[in-house]
């Protein structure tokens, strides 16, 4: 299916990107998306085009690869590879997450490090954009030999990140245990004490409600996009996709505001609970993936429930979708399954969940659709609320980090309401324009600011 806004010049900037980028595809179809309904707005506004704002963007400051050589617990050596990329800087430090995954590649970290710098500025927060991690497959592995690969992976990291240059945080394979284990590690190499990580523990200088704020973020997003439209959470029947940090929250979340939640997933299956999971089923999912790591389909052994093996929940009929899990996890047949099945939302809690030709399916079917970079910016959000309580040494309670959180999501859907008005072909709301242009502009004046560089 064709974009509306296709154009010439899209083909042609993807070209020259495609030259210089080849076989990165998750990085390529990150750029298109923003391509697509940038280069349009950009025409319109020829100080950019002059100044090549997008091409520098899509160039990221830098890349940093290293070897991360630690030992397991039969005593063997293991190599893995880490890495930091440090995509913009313009509006402040880089901020992003590390993820911890055996499908790591520069591809997927410098896909989601471009995300995250218009994320980042989506937030009103001063954060430029990174990302960074390691082909490191924390499944299977003992608390002692995550610790070894963390400390291991800190060893070398620590020089190229700081307060004021560079703040990692959690993504997938990486939560509590891991930025703890990082952040013990800089402090000892370090001899310094500083808001360097976040995501940290309650105990020593992490924030109340990051750990709830994206799933929590992109419920708030939702709720938003839904009143926009004359729509609330009440009695919706919610899919979600995941059973990790952002799903679990999500589920609490929307379930806390009236929603159904019937399905969640791991990478071997999902379950369909249609009575719903409540609070109590949650926290059976909570301590199961959080404690146990074990997989999903103990729920179904425990509950009772359907599961579905190695498939993805998108041909269970609901109301609401929000895809938690992974990228590209929503393909163009999904979203004809999820549309003919009278999908009203879609809602990204993971990064970049949606091939771009379901975007348009959505798009086109008149779905209401908050990408990613609009809909999970609650957990930077609160990464960056994190920054600054560090800076001030003192710590928020937790109504009033929520009540940031709230403002900052319903700030973010305002955002791409005013920059996203009148899709082409169903004059909707156009969340994936509006996210863009909201976040590409306070990057594109402050890089124009700083001259050629
Ligand atoms: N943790 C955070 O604050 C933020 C996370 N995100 C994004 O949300 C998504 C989930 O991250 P977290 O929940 O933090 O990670 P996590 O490590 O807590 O959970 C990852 C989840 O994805 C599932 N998963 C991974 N690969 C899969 C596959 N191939 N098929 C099906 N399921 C798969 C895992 O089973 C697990 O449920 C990622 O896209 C991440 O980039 C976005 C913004 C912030
Ligand atoms: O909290 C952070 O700094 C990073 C969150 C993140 O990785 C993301 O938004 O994808």
């Amino acid at each position: 299916m064709s974009n509306t806004y296709e154009t010439d010049e899209v083909d042609a900037f993807m070209a020259g990107l495609e030259r210089r980028n080849s076989g990165e595809t998750e990085f390529l179809q990150a750029v298109e998306e923003v391509a697509t309904t940038i280069l349009p707005y950009i025409a319109k506004n020829p100080k950019y085009k002059k100044a090549r704002i997008l091409e520098r963007m899509c160039e990221p400051d830098r890349m940093i690869s290293f070897r991360v050589a630690w030992e397991d617990d039969e005593g063997n050596v293991r190599v893995n590879r880490g890495y930091r990329v440090q995509c913009n800087n313009a509006i402040g430090p880089y901020k992003g997450g590390l993820r911890f995954h055996k499908s790591v590649t520069p591809s997927i970290l410098k896909f989601l490090a471009f995300e995250q710098t218009f994320k980042n500025s989506l937030t009103g927060l001063p954060m430029g954009g990174g990302k960074g991690g390691a082909d490191f497959n924390p499944q299977g592995k003992s608390d002692r030999e995550v610790m070894h690969f963390c400390q291991a992976f800190m060893t070398e990291l620590f020089r190229h990140i700081g307060p004021n240059t560079d703040v990692p945080a959690g993504d997938i394979g990486v939560g509590a245990r891991e930025v703890s284990y990082m952040f013990g590690q800089y402090k000892r190499l370090k001899n310094e004490f500083v808001g360097v990580l976040t995501g940290k523990g309650l105990q020593f200088g992490g924030s109340e409600i990051r750990t709830e704020a994206t799933g929590y973020g992109c419920v708030y997003m939702m709720q938003d996009m839904l009143n926009h439209h004359d729509m609330t959470l009440k009695d919706q029947i919610a899919i979600v996709s995941g059973s990790g940090n952002v799903a679990q929250y999500t589920c609490e979340k929307a379930t806390q505001l009236g929603a159904k939640v019937v399905t969640m997933s791991d990478s071997s299956g999902y379950i369909y609970d249609k009575d719903g999971i409540d609070a109590e089923k949650l926290a059976f999912i909570m301590e199961l993936k959080g404690v146990r790591r074990g997989r999903i389909s103990e729920y179904a052994d425990k509950y009772g429930v359907e599961f579905h093996a190695g498939k993805a929940p998108w041909s269970v009929k609901g109301d609401l979708a929000f895809p938690c899990a992974t990228q590209n996890e929503i393909t163009v047949e999904d979203a004809k399954t999820l549309i003919g099945n009278g999908i009203k939302a879609v809602c990204e809690g993971a990064n970049m969940p949606t091939y771009k030709d379901g975007i348009d399916a959505f798009q086109h079917a008149g779905v209401l659709f908050a990408p990613s970079k609009a809909a999970n910016a609650g957990g930077v959000a609160v990464s960056g609320l994190e920054m600054t309580q560090n800076s001030m040494r003192l710590s928020w309670d937790r109504e009033e980090l929520d009540a940031r959180l709230r403002k900052i999501m319903t700030g973010i859907h305002d955002s791409c309401v005013k920059h996203g008005d009148g899709h082409p072909t169903t004059d909707q709301v156009d969340y994936v324009k509006g996210a863009n242009i909201a976040g590409f502009i306070k990057v594109a004046d402050a890089m124009l600011a700083y001259g050629v560089m």
